[in-house]
């Protein structure tokens, strides 16, 4: 049998060593002193249990920081070195016997602190381990309950298991603050944590059932399970925090197919296990060759299966669906029971229906049912409600509503039975027919599909459930990464900065709007006024008039408009070098390295792409070379303010530089198939995983990758800025000296009582002063007179500079007489 190393885990640790050096028995030892310097129980107990003490490494902590005279007894199964002022006995502590002994020792005092660092004979198996600690600590706190006075302390080790939240609820109950802390020096790799709790109720009856193992562990059990780190996080899982699952210790799960339709947890599943299987088992499993031979199960869904932990929320969603039509085939979800019982009905056959064997059974049941249906109908439009509220929250936040617009449709009007509501307005094809009047139609058609909806909304129900539970999830996974990643944080912190500076519609807009006379209206479509006397032509006013253009600062900049209206309508026949000014092809070039702007959304999810790629990375150079900035600021110079930092960027400025590329060839290239895709609608998971990719790959030439290398390696050379700040304050310290100086002599050259030499002289002096306080300090040269410097009356021999001459008697005494200072005061 192999033998374990003792320094297995790294076991002979900084505080294994700062232990032995101290003196202290275990490393244990540091984690109480570093629980005690957190909360402080030692030095304010005169009584303290030390339960489970062996080797004694507590107790002699607990000896050391207690006042003197304080009373310390340790308990454990195996023998206890003794320690002063310490009591020790060998006992187990979940006995009777154990308990009488400490009664004995305590005789009618009770304990300020009770300490418990327990641990039962590990290495078992994880959840053995896991479970039988807990319940040591549950036996620990039965003790603690006895022997604690009111407002005590109870310090205990805990490991994280799946029983950890169960053990915090019950310690919850009797103290009034419970706090879980992991000490600096308790391994990150074991799964122990230490909760610390104050104030001992000292309830007058102790209900036994927080007690009683069977009922702590069975009853407390995780509030919700963690099911988004399951699907999104596979890897968390594997850190076992919450311990092993009672017989599974392998890694790698894989069940039937059949398990996943059947199961009423799919997404579960999703996040724990790796494989769906086909395999037949070699009893055969007819529900699996059902499946198999479906024609829903489409070879995508076989792929998908065949390797749960790499999908995306997009493979899971399809997964959730498929289950679901397989569910509606084999008759497992509600709406293909009831078409069951209609079409049973329908045929005359008798529906099967089976007495209950006890009246009042039947009723509690009916009731329940009942009951079931209306907490559902509530949840679900509670649900409804709060959709509808935060949408509406939206929306005000976007100026898009006024809370007087809430309030109208919190009275009614969009509500039940309102005249007019927009879900019956949608449902007629023809606009016109509500314009003239024929709602009777709508409300008609609306009745009869009310109840087709009643009857999709129920199919619909489970689908709609887990995609919703899988909408959550995604949404937390994204918070969580967001937590995690700062660059995620800045880029959601710049979106939201983005809604909240648009101004909703600004009063000018408004004016016009109400003011109809002067739009046109052709075809029932409001016609954008044409600017008018801008200096543009109208051909181009109508062209620049665009939506798409409204960003790009075309109108504010109208110099640059006009250069980039040149460049557009005489392409190919001048170049802009030659005839369009120079300033207003600095401003063109302003505004195409400007970042153009496609549809609000486009951007949107353009940041989106942006964030998960380094600058380096990000295909686009006009984005990641100016993008940095909102306003690229003119240097005093004149000059653009950009700084070129990628490859791309750099290729695209060469370009310009030399006319191979001009501003105007800029702005048609933003105007490419990735900036008009259609996102409306698009949920955001898969914009965030689809803008990624859907940005075009600008090419980068040698010269264009030289030049930020070279960039970078300058950028590189820098001193660091610990240098460079030491440097400055040298500089500020010269410059404060040479002002100084400057003063000093002005009031000498205004002394009348001095002569010019005089003046001449004290200034000369000063300057030299402060020039030598510029200067290092010399070192003085210590010079041992010994050798052939013994009784030397000069400077010796070889010696530059400052020097002492120092005696060999002299130094080593005055070196001894240090050591024993420093001796002393220790
Ligand atoms: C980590 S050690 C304690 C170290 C101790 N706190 C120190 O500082 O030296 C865990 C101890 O729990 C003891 N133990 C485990 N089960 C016990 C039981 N039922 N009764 C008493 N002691 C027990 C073990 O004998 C072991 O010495």
């Amino acid at each position: 049998m192999a033998i374990q190393k003792k320094h297995g885990k790294g076991r002979l640790d900084k505080w294994y060593k700062l232990a032995k050096e101290k003196g202290y028995r275990a490393r244990a030892a540091f984690k109480l002193i570093q629980l005690n310097k957190k909360y402080g129980f030692l030095e304010k107990s005169r009584v303290v249990l030390d339960l489970c003490a062996a080797p004694g490494s507590w107790c002699q902590v607990a000896a050391e920081t207690m006042p003197a005279q304080s009373l310390i007894i340790g308990v454990d199964l195996a023998p206890i070195k003794p320690i002063p002022r310490v009591i020790s006995f060998q006992s187990d502590i979940t006995t009777d016997k154990c308990r009488a002994t400490i009664r004995t020792h305590l005789k009618h005092l009770k304990a300020d602190t009770v300490l418990h660092d327990g641990a039962p004979n590990v290495g078992v198996a994880w959840v053995q381990d896991a479970f039988s600690q807990a319940a040591l600590v549950l036996e620990s706190m039965k003790l603690a309950t006895e022997f604690l006075k009111e407002g005590g302390t109870f310090v205990t080790k805990v490991f994280r298991s799946k029983d950890y939240n169960a053990l915090l609820w019950v310690f919850k109950q009797l103290f009034t603050s419970v706090e879980a802390t992991k000490p600096p020096s308790s391994r990150n790799v074991s799964a122990e944590i230490f909760v610390v709790c104050r104030g001992f109720k000292a309830p007058k009856k102790l209900d036994p059932k927080f007690l009683d193992p069977k009922h702590v562990f069975a009853e407390v059990q995780e509030p919700t399970p963690n099911n988004e780190a399951k699907v999104f996080n596979p890897e968390k899982k594997k850190r076992k925090r919450e311990g092993y699952e009672a017989g599974d210790y392998t890694q790698h799960k894989e069940i039937p197919v059949s398990d996943f339709i059947h199961t009423t947890d799919p997404i579960a599943i999703l996040g724990t296990v790796n494989k769906l299987s086909f395999e037949q088992s070699p009893n055969g499993d007819l529900a699996l060759a059902a499946v198999d031979r479906l024609p829903e199960t489409t070879q995508e869904v076989r792929d998908c299966c065949a390797d749960l932990k790499v999908l995306g929320k997009k493979e899971f969603r399809t997964l959730l669906r498929w289950r679901l039509k397989v569910r509606d085939k084999f008759g497992m979800s509600s709406k293909a029971k009831k078409e069951q019982e209609a079409e049973a009905k329908e045929e005359g056959e008798e529906v099967a229906e089976v007495e209950p064997m006890d009246e009042e059974l039947r009723i509690q049941e009916e009731l329940q049912r009942l009951k079931d249906q209306d907490s559902k109908e509530k949840r679900k439009s509670r649900r409804k409600e709060n959709e509808r509220k935060r949408k509406e929250i939206v929306r005000m936040q976007m100026h898009m509503t006024t809370p007087h617009d809430i309030g109208l449709e919190q009275q009614g009007p969009a509500g039940e039975g309102a005249m007019f509501t927009i879900k019956s307005a949608e449902k007629v094809q023809d606009p016109a027919k509500i314009t003239d009047g024929q709602m009777d139609d709508v409300d008609a058609q609306d009745s009869e599909d009310s109840e087709d909806e009643l009857e999709d909304e129920d199919s619909d129900d489970d689908g709609d459930r887990l995609e919703r539970e899988l909408d959550m999830l995604y949404e937390t996974y994204q918070q969580r990464r967001e937590e995690a990643d700062a660059k995620l944080r800045a880029k959601r912190a710049r979106k939201e900065k983005e809604t909240d500076e648009w101004g909703g519609l600004s009063d000018e807009d408004q004016a016009g709007d109400a003011t109809d006379g002067e739009s046109d209206v052709e075809g029932g479509f409001p016609v954008r006024q044409l600017p008018k006397g801008e200096g543009l032509s109208t051909q181009a006013a109508m062209f620049f008039d665009q939506d798409i253009f409204q960003d790009l600062g075309i109108e504010e900049d109208n110099d640059s408009a006009i250069a980039l209206e040149d460049e557009s309508s005489d392409q190919g026949k001048r170049a802009p070098s030659k005839d369009v000014p120079r300033e207003s092809q600095s401003k063109a070039l302003k505004s195409a390295l400007k970042k153009p702007q496609p549809p609000a959304r486009q951007q949107q999810a353009d940041d989106a792409s942006d964030s998960e790629s380094e600058p380096e990375n990000s295909a686009d150079p006009t984005s990641s070379a100016a993008g940095s900035r909102p306003e690229d600021p003119l240097l005093p110079n004149g000059q653009l303010d950009i700084d070129i930092i990628t490859a791309e960027a750099m290729t695209l400025a060469q370009d310009l530089a030399t006319r191979r590329t001009r501003a105007g060839d800029l702005v048609d290239d933003s105007f490419n198939k990735y900036s008009f895709r259609d996102v409306d609608g698009l949920p955001e998971w898969f914009l965030n995983d689809e803008t990624q990719h859907s940005k075009p790959q600008r090419p980068i030439t040698a010269a264009g990758a030289a030049a930020i290398k070279e960039k970078l390696r300058a950028l590189n050379a820098r001193p660091i800025k610990k240098v460079r700040e030491a440097k400055g304050r040298k500089k500020m310290r010269a410059a404060a000296r040479l002002e100084k100086l400057r003063r000093k002599s002005a009031l000498l050259l205004d002394d009348e009582g001095l002569s010019e030499k005089d003046k001449a002289v004290t200034i000369g002096k000063l300057m030299a002063r402060a020039a030598k306080k510029g200067r290092p300090k010399e070192k003085v040269k210590v010079v041992v007179a010994k050798g052939h410097n013994k009784g030397l009356s000069g400077r010796p021999r070889g010696v530059k500079g400052r020097y002492k001459i120092v005696d060999a008697r002299l130094k080593k005494d005055v070196r001894a007489e240090k050591r024993l200072k420093k001796k002393l005061k220790n």
